[in-house]
């Protein structure tokens, strides 16, 4: 490793903060970042050295500047200083050149399903929100498992109003339905099996709550629970008895036959995929299927099945160990490098959010680079809905970075506040400004502690949410909610810039923003850190966003 010749570094710590979920959007009543009270986001972003950065679309390695960043793209590619196609990338050109179903893994699945008379069950997110899955993949798939001889398959359905329009399951149900129909007119039997918001059932993350993978479990393996003629009846009739809820919080529900019998259990000889490309809330639902060991609540039967994830989940515990698409390797990522040259870090963040600023950030390795440097802490999130607690643990994070660094003197922090991000998908407009004014009340006590030992902090985002809570249409009007008549929440990321400033009280015009860099994203993160800590960074990165005078 390089010293700069220009800039030694400051004496202090160097701390990274994520403000989750928090871009910059128009000023208008929509934008909970620019109603919050941001007395310290406001002044970095008049006073310190300061730029904006794309955080979606292809500036993070999705497949088009349409696509939304999300956390598991911004964290890689901060945490990586590379950009590497995502998976919505890969699955969608391996399934558009038929790669993926000449692999191994398709064609053994397929085979054990066509051999041995047994059925194909299907287990994933249903919509086009490109975060975690995309309703494309799963009709692909379908029509290959047709076109190959599958006789018998069954999907169970997440619902999900989270990346897409808060209560717009029904189109992704009947587009399904329609495509599944269509199948099963030429003598086979392709059916929803069973469901429930991506919240409610199945896609836990991090540990946070594993009773919802048990909900889960209970409706597409052992087909129990509520049990209604087609997944639309079930989301009508939920809808009908609670008119606030919202899909991703619909409760589980099972298909039935005309005896009321489950259409879809998950039996020995079977084989399963699970159709999600993105891991972290796919990790527990796997191991459910695939541990021997598995301890986390009463499987009550475990069939044997064939089971495959869209990806592989975790490289180093090989979680799935069979997988249709190769994941981006990615390497040689910011923590490694800092680890290989003797810098100690910590890495913090709530539940919710820690695997962010481990497993993202090291590009989708659970572990760490090395016991001896590297402290990784999780402060547990609360455990009721976010928008009552919508300060969550700003100021346990904050405390524990202040109380790390006082005991080992840490030189490189990465955090991440989930506020913005985890308010903001509620869709609730006041919580989210409250959650956005907490975190900046909490960055100002941080901010303080770093001038008085003598540091720096970055603080930036990995994308957009809290700055726009209502729906608008291509014209940039907002959208009125059919039954209520008021704005229409809005419960996804964003396409907005995210900000990106330098707290440096010892500032003296050492550096400034290179404009030479003409797309500056979050990719050009890891390199700026390296060399505030005053290094060259590697060459195979993005370039840094700064440059020396
Ligand atoms: O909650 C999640 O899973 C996603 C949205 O689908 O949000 P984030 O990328 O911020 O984790
Ligand atoms: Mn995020
Ligand atoms: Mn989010």
């Amino acid at each position: 490793m390089k010293a700069l010749e220009k800039f030694s570094g400051r004496t202090g710590p160097l701390v990274l903060v994520v403000l989750d979920g928090v871009a910059i959007g128009k000023e208008d009543e929509g934008n909970a970042v620019f109603l919050a009270q941001t007395p310290v986001l406001n002044s970095l972003r008049k006073n310190s050295v300061y730029c904006e950065l794309q955080a979606h679309g292809t500036a993070v390695g999705l497949p088009s500047d349409k696509d939304m960043g999300n956390s598991e793209v911004g964290h890689n590619a901060i945490g990586s200083g590379q950009i590497y196609d995502q998976g919505a990338k890969l699955v969608g050109e391996a399934i558009s050149s038929q790669q993926m179903f000449r692999g191994d893994t398709w064609q053994e699945l397929r085979k054990n399903c066509v051999e041995n008379d047994t059925c194909m069950h299907f287990i994933g997110l249903l919509s086009d929100g490109n975060v975690h899955s995309h309703i494309d993949h799963l009709l692909g798939m379908l029509t290959k498992a047709h076109e190959e001889g599958v006789k018998k398959a069954r999907v169970h359905c997440l619902l999900d109003g989270r990346d897409v329009s808060e209560t717009s399951a029904l189109k992704y149900v009947e587009q399904l339905e329609n495509h599944l129909q269509q199948i099963s007119a030429s003598g086979n039997d392709y059916k929803i099996a069973s469901g429930g918001g991506r919240m409610y059932i199945t896609m836990d993350r991090y540990g946070a709550d594993w009773e919802m993978v048990n909900r889960g479990w209970k409706v597409h393996v052992l087909g129990e629970g509520r049990t209604f003629s087609s997944a639309t009846q079930a989301i009508e009739t939920f809808r009908s008895e609670d008119p606030g809820v919202i899909d991703q919080f619909l409760p589980s529900f099972v298909v039935g036959d005309e005896n009321g019998q489950a259409v879809g259990k998950i039996n020995d000889g079977d084989s399963v995929i699970f159709f999600n490309f993105r891991g972290d809330r796919a990790i527990e639902i796997t191991q459910a299927f695939t541990s021997e060991s598995f301890d986390k609540f009463d499987r009550v039967r475990h069939p044997k099945v064939k089971y495959a994830g869209m990806m592989q989940y975790d490289g180093d515990s090989k979680t799935p160990e069979l997988f249709l698409v190769q994941p981006p390797l990615i390497r040689n990522t910011l923590g490694e490098f800092l680890a290989k040259n003797n810098f100690s870090q910590f890495a913090i963040s709530e539940t919710q959010k820690y695997g962010h600023v481990t497993y993202f950030w090291n590009g989708n390795r659970l572990g760490k680079f090395s016991d001896a440097l590297e402290i990784y802490q999780e402060i547990p999130s609360d455990s009721v809905p976010f928008e009552q607690r919508p300060w969550m643990k700003a100021a346990e994070i904050t405390d524990a970075v202040i109380e790390n660094i006082e005991k080992h003197n840490t030189k490189f922090t990465r955090l991440n506040y989930a506020n913005g991000d985890m308010v903001g998908h509620t869709g609730d407009i006041t919580a989210t400004t409250i959650s956005v004014s907490a975190v900046d009340m909490c960055l100002g006590r941080l901010l303080k502690y770093i001038e008085k030992k003598q540091g720096i902090a970055i603080v930036l985002a990995d994308h957009g949410n809290a700055d726009e809570m209502y729906e608008k249409d291509s014209k940039g009007n907002f959208v009125h909610n059919e039954i209520t008549q008021k704005l229409k929440n809005k419960t996804s990321h964003t396409l907005n810039p995210v900000p990106f400033a330098i707290f440096d009280p010892q500032y003296n015009n050492e550096y400034k923003i290179n404009d030479d860099v003409q797309k500056k994203g979050l990719s050009n993160v890891a390199a700026t850190v390296v060399n505030l800590l005053g290094y060259e960074a590697p060459n195979e990165w993005q370039p840094s966003l700064i440059v020396f005078e």
